[in-house]
C-alpha cells in the first residue's frame, strides 16, 4: 500500500488557532487539576497515617473507590449523573471543562495520596523524634520536618502522575470538551488526512510534557542541596579553618578531675520512678529509679542493651513507659491524674513541654533540607523564643558556643560528623532546656572527631548545664560526670561518684562490666 504524507499539510497545522487553542485547554485543565489533586493527595496521604482510626479509614475508602473507578466512567458520571443529582453543582458542572476537572481530581488525587504517602513514609522515624524532641506537635512537625523531606522524596512521582494526567485529559473528549484529542478528530474528520493531523497532535502533546520535564528537573535541581552545593559552595567554605572548638573550652584531656558533684541540697529537676517498658515482649527496662539534680552531669554506662538508650527516650517521652512516672520540677511529665491513678497525658499536650527535656542524638539527626543556622533557629523561631529579626544573631551566637559559626549556612551533608554533632547540641540549646539528654553522642563518630564533641559537653557542664549522657566513653565519664550510673538488665545496679564506680565498684556486676571493657 502507497503510505502518502503531505507534509505541507503537516506543518501547515501548526498555524491553525484551533490546535494551539485547544493545546491550551489541555495544559490548564491537566495544570490545575493536577495541583487541586496535588493538595488533595498530601491531605489524604496524611489523614492515611493519622491517629485517628476514623480518619484514616474514610482514606483509605476514598483512594480505594477513585482509584479503582475507570476515568471515563468518572467523566461520564460527574457530567450526567451527579446535576440531577445535586442541583445546586448543575450550573457548575454543565461546564464540560468544570466537570472533566472534577472528575480528574478526584481520580489523581488517590493516586497522588499513594505517591505521597511513600514520600511520608520514607522519612525516617529518627528525623521525627529529634523534631519531637525540639517541643514540635504534629502540625508543625509536619511542616518544617516531615512533608517537606517527603515532597523531595515524591517528586518523581508526582512529575510521572503530571504526564498522565497530562494525557488523561483527552478522555474528557466524551463530553465534547474541546481539547487537543477532538480538535484533532474534528479536522480529519473533515479531509480525512488522519495521519498528518495526529502526528501534529502528538508533537504538541510531546511538546507539552517536554515542557513539564524541564520545568521538574529545575525544581528537583533547586530542592535537591546536595547538588545545588555541590555547584556553589556554601558560604564560610573558603575562610580559614578555625578551631574545632571554642577557645573558652577545656578538653577533656585538659581538665582536672575536680568536679566534685553537685551539692545534694540542689533541688531535683527530673526525677524518674519505677520505670518499666517491654520492647519486643521483653522487659527493657524493669523498674528503674532515678533523681537528676540541678545542674548534675550523670553518665550512664552498660552493656550493650541495658537499656540505657529506652530510658532516656523514656525519660523526655519519646517513649512511653509502660508503668511508672517522671517528674518535672517535681511535676508529672506527660502524665496527669486520673482519678486515684495517673495516666500518660496525649501527644497534643505534651508536645510543647518536651523542649524543657532536650535530646542529641547518636546520629546527630540534624534535618537535612535546612542549613546549620536554620536547624539551630528553627524550634525558637516557631515557639517565639527570639524574634525575627534577631534569629540570625541569636543562632549565630549558639554555633558560636560550639565553635561552628563560620559554618552557619552550610547544609548538614557538607559538616563533618562531630560538626554536625556540635550543630545538633547547639539546636538543642536553642530551646532553653533545663536538662539534655545526650544518647551516645559520639558512638557514631570517627575516633578523631570524639574529642571536638566531648570538649563541647565539657564546657556544658562547666557552665553548669544539667545533663544526663549515655556513653562509653569511660574516660571522659571520670573526667567529666559528678555521677555515673551503671544498668544491666533494665535495673540501675549502681549509682555514684566516678571515682567509687570505677575505682571500687561495690557490684559484682559492675566490676566484670568494667574487667571485660579494660577498666577494672
Ligand atoms: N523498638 C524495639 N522493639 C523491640 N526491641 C527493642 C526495641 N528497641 C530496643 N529494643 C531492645 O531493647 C533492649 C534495650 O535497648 P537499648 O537500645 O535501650 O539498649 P542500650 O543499653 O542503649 O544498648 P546499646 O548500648 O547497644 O545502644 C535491646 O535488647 C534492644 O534490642
Amino acid at each position: 500500500m502507497d503510505l502518502h504524507f503531505d507534509w505541507a499539510y503537516a506543518f501547515g497545522l501548526f498555524a491553525n488557532g484551533q490546535i494551539w487553542d485547544a493545546a491550551v485547554t489541555t495544559l490548564w485543565l491537566a495544570t490545575l487539576s493536577w495541583m487541586i489533586a496535588g493538595v488533595l493527595g498530601l491531605g489524604l496521604a496524611l489523614l492515611k497515617r493519622s491517629g485517628l482510626a476514623p480518619a484514616r479509614r474514610a482514606a483509605g475508602a476514598y483512594v480505594w473507590l477513585f482509584r479503582g473507578l475507570p476515568l471515563l466512567l468518572l467523566v461520564i458520571f460527574v457530567y450526567n449523573a451527579v446535576p440531577p443529582a445535586l442541583p445546586v453543582t448543575r450550573e457548575f458542572l454543565s461546564n464540560p471543562f468544570n466537570a472533566g476537572l472534577v472528575a480528574l481530581v478526584l481520580s489523581e488525587s488517590a493516586y497522588m495520596a499513594e505517591v505521597f504517602r511513600a514520600g511520608l513514609t520514607a522519612v525516617s522515624p529518627e528525623q521525627r523524634d529529634a523534631g519531637r524532641a525540639l517541643g514540635f506537635g504534629s502540625v508543625p512537625l509536619h511542616r518544617y520536618v516531615i512533608v517537606p523531606q517527603a515532597f523531595r522524596i515524591a517528586i518523581p512521582g508526582l512529575g510521572n502522575e503530571y504526564v498522565s494526567n497530562l494525557k488523561n485529559t483527552s478522555l474528557v473528549s466524551v463530553i465534547s470538551l474541546v481539547e487537543l484529542t477532538l480538535t484533532g478528530q474534528r479536522i480529519y474528520s473533515g479531509n480525512f488526512l488522519i495521519l498528518e493531523t495526529l502526528s501534529v497532535i502528538g508533537i504538541v502533546y510531546l511538546a507539552m510534557v517536554t515542557l513539564f520535564t524541564g520545568v521538574q528537573h529545575v525544581l528537583e535541581r533547586r530542592l535537591d542541596v546536595r547538588r545545588e552545593r555541590e555547584r556553589r559552595p556554601a558560604p564560610g567554605g573558603e575562610v580559614p579553618p578555625q578551631p574545632a572548638v571554642p577557645a573558652q573550652t577545656t578538653t577533656p584531656r585538659e581538665r582536672t578531675p575536680t568536679r566534685a558533684g553537685r551539692p545534694m541540697s540542689a533541688p531535683v529537676v527530673l526525677e524518674a520512678r519505677d520505670l518499666r517498658k517491654a520492647l519486643g515482649g521483653r522487659e527493657v527496662l524493669a523498674g528503674v529509679d532515678l533523681e537528676i539534680r540541678r545542674g548534675d552531669v550523670c553518665v550512664i554506662i552498660g552493656p550493650s542493651g541495658s537499656g540505657k538508650s529506652t530510658l532516656l527516650r523514656c525519660l523526655n517521652r519519646l517513649l512511653i513507659a509502660d508503668q511508672g512516672t517522671i517528674l518535672l520540677d517535681d511535676q508529672p511529665f506527660g502524665y496527669r491524674p486520673s482519678g486515684s491513678a495517673i495516666r500518660p497525658e496525649p501527644e497534643r499536650h505534651l508536645a510543647e513541654r518536651r523542649r524543657r527535656v532536650g535530646m542529641v542524638f547518636q546520629r546527630f539527626e540534624l534535618f537535612p533540607h535546612y542549613t546549620a543556622l536554620e536547624n539551630v533557629v528553627l524550634a525558637p523561631r516557631h515557639f517565639g523564643l527570639v524574634p525575627r529579626a534577631g534569629a540570625r544573631e541569636y543562632g549565630l551566637a549558639l554555633l558560636r558556643r560550639v565553635g561552628l559559626e563560620q559554618h552557619a549556612d552550610k547544609y548538614p551533608h557538607q559538616l563533618s560528623g562531630g560538626q554536625q554533632q556540635r550543630v545538633a547540641i547547639a539546636r538543642t540549646l536553642a530551646v532553653e532546656p533545663e536538662v539534655i539528654l545526650l544518647d551516645e553522642p559520639t558512638s557514631a563518630l570517627d575516633p578523631e572527631l570524639v574529642n571536638e564533641v566531648l570538649s563541647v559537653i565539657a564546657s556544658l557542664a562547666d557552665e553548669g548545664m544539667t545533663m544526663v549522657i549515655v556513653s562509653h566513653e569511660m574516660d571522659f565519664a571520670r573526667l567529666v560526670a559528678d555521677r555515673v550510673v551503671f544498668m544491666d538488665a533494665g535495673r540501675i545496679i549502681e549509682d555514684g561518684a566516678p571515682d567509687q564506680i570505677f575505682s571500687a565498684p561495690a557490684h559484682q556486676r559492675t566490676q566484670r562490666f568494667l574487667a571485660a571493657i579494660g577498666q577494672g
